[in-house]
């Protein structure tokens, strides 16, 4: 099939060469070409691709599932992949793949939680796949409170063994990802009894299947928990343990020890058993850059190749893309997506440094990695979905279809505000590490880290510093703007909760009063954040683009930070920081930068080197020819191979023949 003449205009007329930032975004030619071989060798694999897996049942999806969790390990060991290759394929079809949770958290949990005699015990047979596993934290009743988790493992000094039950409802494990079908092995989070005395949340290796009939073992009764929205193959489910007992051994030791004779002891940082969970925290922000890169990718092509309507009155129809309108829901979104990158780059190296000190029993890191990556998490996912939303209204009718590829991409998307800890609730960690470098900064010592830009006073009266028309893409000048917005957020929040506690409630519920703005100062920091590693890759990554290349990255980025304060000028107005005059520059200086953006967009999206196979979608492939695919995509549905459908001569002719009152 030829190239549709209107997506080909797009590419010749493209000011930069998308290859060049290709490379960027691989980090070299030599990784892109890697990049390339190991995605052909997922998306050209028949079991691997998803191309029709819109008309699949259930049942057929897990199958299908199960298989491509299997046809991955296959690759890895015909390919030597290494495991960010292994990821990679992992993130393309994690919604897809019945054994995630295995990879990303049981043997993860294992690695993190273990000493060494269970490192070696244990992650063989999971690395090997001889036994499957998941990871089951939540609970009925308490999913975000882990000090309120019900289940109990009691030790028993006379067997030396733990004994593990759930004593109501609400202590049944609930919502942990292939735990209904799918695994025989789960690490089980539980809170610790020793002669009574709770010992707090603990991790713990439980069997729960016969590896040969698959048949729940005595005293575990497991299953599914029903259809969700999406990540239908995830086969997330209950757990309920009446009384089952496990040896002492197999209670995750890194962190705390039991004895024989029942002694409890901890060694490591306090929320150590946490640790599995900010490393997912992680993978949700890469998911976030794939997930917007892909949306990204779909609309802009569709909507450089759909017609509709006219601009000037009489003329040839226009590409919605011309549209002013669309071009503010289809921009923001390919430099939200950038920014994303650049961000998800910086935060792997930040998480394996730390990572690395807490190996090492460093644990000085851990306060700022889990603000930062609780931050990332929530600010990215909530970004992400509420683009993906916009982006496919922007494809009209065919944004509710679901070959469109979109459609899909933002239900499973949908998943992350929620997973591994609910955005709200990692926002209000955030705000506890704001209010702590806040009282840092207030007793004239230096914040260090990410917020040590509160160490800088703002004066009063105070000068956004915007004097020249060049100062408003001068990014450094912008990110100034966002820092002293969130200093002073986080100022007023602060102040209100002390003038809580000054007028007499005590500290809880005065940080209950002020919740709300704690949550507003923590989703600027996390805004700000953003935009500074923006503007590092920019110095670091971006700096050997060729100029022409640097120069679109350079506007992509004034306009993420231009348009992120007309989104949010409520803040940027009510704290100073900006005054009206200086938004409406803003404004106006956003809207030319999204103008000048326009005549590179398709290639900024072709730059994401996203394939056909994996993109999968009717609307946005390579070829800008949607209309053809869409109507392939329509023929090859199992529903249209039959001219009639049995419920013809069941129902419909029934109905026509007047007899549709006698009993069916
Ligand atoms: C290098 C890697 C690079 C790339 C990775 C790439 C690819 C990976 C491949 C694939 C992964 C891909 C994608 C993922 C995509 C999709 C994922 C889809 C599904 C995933 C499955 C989802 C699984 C789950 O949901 S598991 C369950 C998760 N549950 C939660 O998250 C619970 C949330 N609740 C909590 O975390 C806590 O309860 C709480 C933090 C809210 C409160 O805890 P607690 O009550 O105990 O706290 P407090 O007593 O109030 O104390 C707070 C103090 O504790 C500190 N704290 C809290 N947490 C941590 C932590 N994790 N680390 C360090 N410190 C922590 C906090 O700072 C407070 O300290 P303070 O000094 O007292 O202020
Ligand atoms: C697709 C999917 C996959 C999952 N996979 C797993 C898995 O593999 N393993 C596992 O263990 N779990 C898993 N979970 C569970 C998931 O981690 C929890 O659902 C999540 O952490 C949220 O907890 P919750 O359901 O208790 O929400 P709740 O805490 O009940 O949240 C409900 C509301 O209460 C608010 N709220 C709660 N506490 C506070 C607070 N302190 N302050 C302010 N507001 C608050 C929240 O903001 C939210 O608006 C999965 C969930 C989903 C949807």
């Amino acid at each position: 099939m030829s190239v549709n003449p209107d997506i080909q205009v797009e590419r010749d007329t493209a000011t930069f060469r998308s290859i060049d930032v290709t490379h960027m975004l691989d980090g070299s030619p030599e990784a892109t070409n890697q990049r390339r071989i190991r995605q052909k060798q997922i998306g050209d694999d028949p079991q691997i691709n998803r191309r029709n897996i819109i008309f699949m049942s259930h049942e057929e999806r897990y199958e299908a599932a199960i298989a491509r969790g299997l046809r991955i390990e296959q690759l890895k060991a015909e390919h030597d992949w290494d495991i960010m290759d292994e990821n990679n394929a992992i993130m393309w079809c994690f919604s897809d793949i019945a054994m995630f949770v295995h990879k990303v958290m049981f043997i993860p949990a294992i690695e993190r939680l273990g000493n060494k005699e269970q490192h070696d015990k244990w992650l063989p047979l999971a690395i090997d796949h001889k036994i499957l596993g998941t990871y089951a934290q939540t609970e009925l009743g308490h999913g975000t409170f882990l000090r309120g988790l019900e289940m109990e493992a009691r030790y028993d000094k006379s067997t030396e063994e733990f004994v593990i039950s759930t004593p109501k409802h609400s202590s049944m494990k609930w919502w942990p990802g292939s735990l209904g079908h799918s695994s025989s092995h789960a690490v089980l989070l539980a809170t610790l009894y020793i002669d009574d005395q709770n010992c707090g949340m603990q991790p713990f290796i439980v069997q729960l299947r016969d590896l040969n009939t698959w048949k729940p073992l005595p005293g575990v009764e497991v299953g599914g928990i029903g259809p969700k929205m999406a990540l239908a193959t995830t086969d997330n489910g209950f757990l309920v343990l009446n009384n089952v007992r496990i040896p002492r051994d197999q209670m995750l030791m890194k962190y705390a020890q039991v004895s024989k004779d029942g002694k409890f002891t901890k060694s490591g940082a306090a929320k150590a058993n946490y640790s599995t969970m900010m490393l997912v925290r992680v993978g949700i922000a890469h998911s976030c850059y794939f997930s917007l890169a892909v949306g990204a990718t779909i609309v802009t092509r569709y909507s450089a190749v759909r017609r509709q309507g006219e601009i000037k009155p009489g003329a040839p129809e226009v590409k919605i893309l011309d549209y002013q309108t669309q071009q503010l829901k289809v921009i923001p979104s390919i430099a939200t997506a950038y920014a994303f990158h650049f961000c998800k780059e910086h935060l792997k190296w930040y998480y394996i440094e730390t990572f690395q000190q807490i190996q090492q029993n460093d644990f000085s890191g851990l306060p700022e990695i889990h603000c930062v990556t609780s931050g990332l998490k929530a600010y990215m996912s909530d970004i992400a979905t509420a683009q993906l939303e916009t982006l496919r209204r922007a494809c009209g009718g065919n944004g509710y279809l679901l070959s469109n590829g979109i459609t899909n991409t933002y239900i499973q998307t949908l998943a992350l505000p929620t997973v591994e800890g609910e955005n709200t609730v990692l926002y209000l960690q955030v705000a506890r590490y704001l209010m702590k470098c806040l009282k840092v900064a207030a007793t004239g010592e230096a914040v260090k880290g990410s917020l040590s830009y509160m160490n800088e006073k703002i004066k009063t009266p105070y000068t956004s510093g915007l004097v020249t028309r060049e100062d408003y893409s001068n990014v450094k000048k912008l990110l100034k703007l966002y820092q002293n917005m969130t200093v002073r957020l986080t100022q007023k929040a602060g102040d209100h909760l002390n003038k809580l506690h000054v007028s007499g409630q005590p500290k809880y519920e005065a940080w209950n009063n002020t919740s709300v703005q704690l949550v507003n100062a923590a989703k600027a920091y996390c805004q700000t954040y953003v935009l500074g590693m923006n503007i590092e890759g920019l110095s670091t990554q971006a700096v050997d683009l060729p100029g022409d290349a640097l120069e679109v990255i350079h506007q992509l980025c004034v306009f993420y930070a231009l348009h992120g304060i007309t989104e949010q000028s409520g803040n940027f107005l009510e704290t100073g920081c900006i005054n009206i005059t200086e938004l409406h520059i803003i404004q106006q200086e956003a809207q030319e930068m999204m103008a000048k953006i326009r005549k590179n967009a398709v290639a900024l999206v072709d730059a994401f080197d996203i394939p056909d196979n994996l993109l999968n979608s009717t609307l946005g492939c390579y070829d800008g020819n949607a209309y053809q695919h869409l109507y392939d995509s329509a023929k090859s549905d199992p529903m249209n191979q039959k001219q009639v459908l049995p419920a013809f001569e069941k129902y419909i002719k029934p109905m026509l023949q007047g007899k549709h009152t006698s009993k069916l």
